[in-house]
């Protein structure tokens, strides 16, 4: 594991090593698993979320539906205007649901914003958000995170499936934008 890198014209350092990230999962897995009453639908949020959903569902050993939505808003470290969402056409699954969206990171909260707002729409009686990072400082826009891995400050982070302009996702350790 390196130190430090350079993605683009980015600097990054060394955050959070493999092992604990997924110590952490472990952990919230078993937390997640013993609050759990009722069948879900997990809703893992591609690209970033694929490798936190993958090591977080291998964990649960309780009964649970899977469907994966993809949205994407950023360009390189920055957020930009458009928020783009697709959505199953087979939308049949959502009502009277309760569904869990599966994020790698809750910054602005825009993206779990818009997703529970859809999913009310279409009828879910419950939606809650798992995370595996979260920016309390950045967060512009209320969701409703049940569960969270680490608590981190405002610094772009890339690694473990978040990418800088799909580059880095590959990086089995987290690094922060120095
Ligand atoms: O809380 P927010 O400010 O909405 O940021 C969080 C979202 O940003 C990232 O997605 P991105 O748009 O980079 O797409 P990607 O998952 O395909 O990389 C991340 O995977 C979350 O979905
Ligand atoms: N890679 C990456 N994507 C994000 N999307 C929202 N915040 C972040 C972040 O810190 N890193």
């Amino acid at each position: 594991m390196d130190a430090k890198l350079k993605i683009n014209e980015h600097e990054f350092e060394l955050f959070i090593a493999q092992d604990k990230i997924e110590d952490r999962i472990a952990e919230m897995a078993w937390r997640f698993s013993s609050d759990l009453k009722s069948e879900v639908a997990m809703v893992p949020v591609m690209a970033g979320a694929f490798y936190f959903a993958s090591r977080f569902l291998s964990h649960i050993d309780k009964p649970y539906r899977l469907f994966g939505v993809q949205a994407s808003s950023y360009k390189g470290v920055n957020q930009s205007e458009e928020l783009a969402i697709s959505f199953l056409k087979d939308d049949r699954w959502i009502k009277d649901a309760h569904l869990v969206i599966l994020e790698d990171i809750i910054d602005s909260g825009r993206t779990a914003h818009e997703l529970e707002k859809y999913f009310y729409s279409k009828g879910a009686a419950r939606v809650e958000v798992v995370a595996l990072f979260y920016k309390p400082e950045q967060q512009r826009f209320e969701c409703n995170l049940t569960h969270y891995g680490f608590e981190i400050g405002p610094e772009f982070i890339v690694g473990y499936g978040l990418d800088v302009d799909e580059e880095g996702r590959y990086l089995k350790d987290v690094y922060r934008k120095q």
